[in-house]
């Protein structure tokens, strides 16, 4: 039998994602379970008491499909489709049980990540529901997704997600301790990690596949994921989430698991990829904006725009500049065009202006970097 992990201090946070593996929502029978669900959901209560946010990416839709469907249905690609129709509705009223808070169910396909409109419009969906006080549920729209166009695994998809939704951090919880030197159902000699500086090809090498019929990717994509992460700057936590008393220490701030980390911040890892980024365009803004971004910390609204330059789309980067000069630069949440149409006005202006509104923000604090300090 392996040895076990050391608890050690889990790493400050306010936003993460939690993901819930296929492993832990399914029976042995193949079948959807919230025989572990609890007690995470429990650690998601709690956590959001504390003043943070969670957003859960949850598989298990397949499974719950299959539980209401005859043995021989749901074979093959078209079947699985199917079955994940039928199940995300039961997969979503489970974790409705767990919360007095509304879940909010959220499907996402390659092409919606990959689209940056599309990704946009979700990054606001989810921010909006987040200040709403609802817990978004997401998983793969299955139903949807073909296999050259599928993320395949709900590991990658939830990093993508944490980076989307500017998560601290990204909680894996799946049937294992955390990461080993090597696949602990086949290796008795397997060594807990409790601490990964940077995933290397060597970590990559001793992941094995899934460690049951459930389960899709196994460590390997807990490690792509984690990756993933770390490049915006996000660290990912592996830890058993059959295990209350290990999903009990993480509320109170100790991790018995693995930590993976993020080499750079997730705001320098953002600051360094908006200061390389190059601006479409620029918008000029007038003085009680400046003083707005640059003392106050604040988003940029349209009533502080004067000018927009370029012919910048939505999503595109831009310079945002005084009279003389840029001083900061950020995420246009409308495209050169809307910014002049909304320019000097009032937010409850925007779709008076436009016939549509993305928010009140023309850049989001979020997604601003100052270039002088
Ligand atoms: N080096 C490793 N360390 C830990 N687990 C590993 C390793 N290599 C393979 N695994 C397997 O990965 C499994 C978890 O992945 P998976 O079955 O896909 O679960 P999930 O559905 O939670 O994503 C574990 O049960 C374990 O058997
Ligand atoms: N989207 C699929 C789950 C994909 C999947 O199995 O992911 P994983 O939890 O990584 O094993 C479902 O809901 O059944």
């Amino acid at each position: 039998m392996p040895t076990a992990f050391a608890p050690q201090p889990l790493p400050r946070w306010h936003r993460a994602v939690l993901k819930v593996g296929s492993s832990l929502l399914t029976t042995a029978e193949g079948s959807l379970t919230g025989r572990h669900a609890e007690a995470l959901a429990t650690f998601v209560a709690r956590s959001r008491s504390a003043g943070r946010e969670i957003v859960i990416v949850s598989s298990g839709a397949v499974a719950a499909g299959r539980g209401l469907a005859t043995p021989e249905r749901g074979a093959g690609l078209t079947g699985r489709q199917a079955l994940a129709a039928l199940g995300q509705t039961r997969l979503i009223a489970l974790w409705q049980t767990f919360f007095d808070a509304p879940v909010a169910q959220v499907l996402l396909t390659h092409d919606d990540l990959r689209n940056r409109r599309r990704y946009l419009n979700a990054r606001t969906t989810l921010r909006e529901l987040l200040s709403l006080g609802a817990i978004p549920v997401i998983n793969e729209n299955d139903t949807v997704a073909v296999d050259e166009l599928k993320l395949g695994d709900n590991d990658n998809l939830a990093a993508i997600v944490a980076a989307l939704v500017d998560a601290d951090v990204l909680f894996i919880a799946s049937d294992v301790a955390g990461l080993y030197s090597a696949n602990p159902r086949t290796d008795p000699f397997a060594q807990p990690i409790d601490d990964v500086a940077e995933v290397t090809d060597a970590h990559l090498a001793s992941a094995g596949g899934a460690g049951s019929a459930a389960g899709t990717g196994g460590m390997r994509t807990k490690l792509e994921a984690a990756g993933k992460a770390a490049a915006a700057g996000i660290e990912t936590i592996l830890f058993d989430g059959r295990d209350v008393a290990c999903i009990e220490g993480l509320a109170e701030g100790t991790l018995t698991g693995t930590r993976l980390r993020a080499p750079r911040t997730r705001m320098a890892a953002r600051k360094y990829w908006l200061r390389h980024a190059p601006p479409a365009g620029k918008i000029t803004v007038d003085a009680g904006a400046v003083d707005a971004l640059r003392t106050r910390g604040a988003s940029l609204l349209p009533g502080g725009v004067v000018a927009a330059e370029g012919d910048f789309a939505r999503g595109d980067v831009v310079d945002i500049a005084d009279e003389k000069a840029p001083f900061a630069r950020g995420i246009a949440q409308y495209s050169a065009a809307d910014v002049r149409r909304i320019a000097r006005r009032h937010t409850r202006d925007i779709e008076i202006a436009l016939g549509y509104s993305y928010g009140e923000n023309v850049v989001h604090r979020d997604d601003l970097v100052a270039l002088t300090s």
